[in-house]
């Protein structure tokens, strides 16, 4: 299996479980790491035959700033369910950071795996 990974994606939007935080938006970062095969693309030097980084940034971009949910559990599942079912990738591993959302820590947030690593 192959990776291609998304480093440091932000998007701001709402999420959080407290009142004020349903009133503005805060800063998510994404790490992703996405795993398929680049082997055809290499052979053939073609977008088309490969995972596109650049399509997959701007879905998870567009549907995490849509998106109000509460928990940063909920918008990692839910990010993976969309990359699962929406793009050429058997599994991916995704790092969720909040940051500043807890005073005495730089970041927090969290990790998960999902689909099957090929
Ligand atoms: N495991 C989690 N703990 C907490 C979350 C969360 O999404 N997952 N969220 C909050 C608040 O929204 C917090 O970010 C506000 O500072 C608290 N704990």
């Amino acid at each position: 299996m192959d990776i291609v990974f998304i480093n440091d994606l932000e998007v701001c939007t709402v999420i959080g479980v407290f009142d004020w935080e349903r009133e503005i938006k805060q800063k998510l970062i994404f790490n992703l790491e996405l795993g398929t095969d680049i082997q055809q693309s290499a052979k053939t030097d073609q977008l088309d035959d490969t995972l596109d980084y650049k399509a997959v940034s701007h879905a998870v971009y567009d549907f995490v700033e849509q998106s109000e949910y509460q928990l940063v559990e909920t918008v990692a599942e839910k990010v993976a369910e969309m990359i699962l079912r929406d793009f050429p990738v058997s599994w991916l591993s995704l790092r969720l950071d909040k940051p500043g959302a807890v005073s005495v820590a730089r970041s927090v947030g969290v990790k998960i795996e999902r689909g099957n690593r090929l």
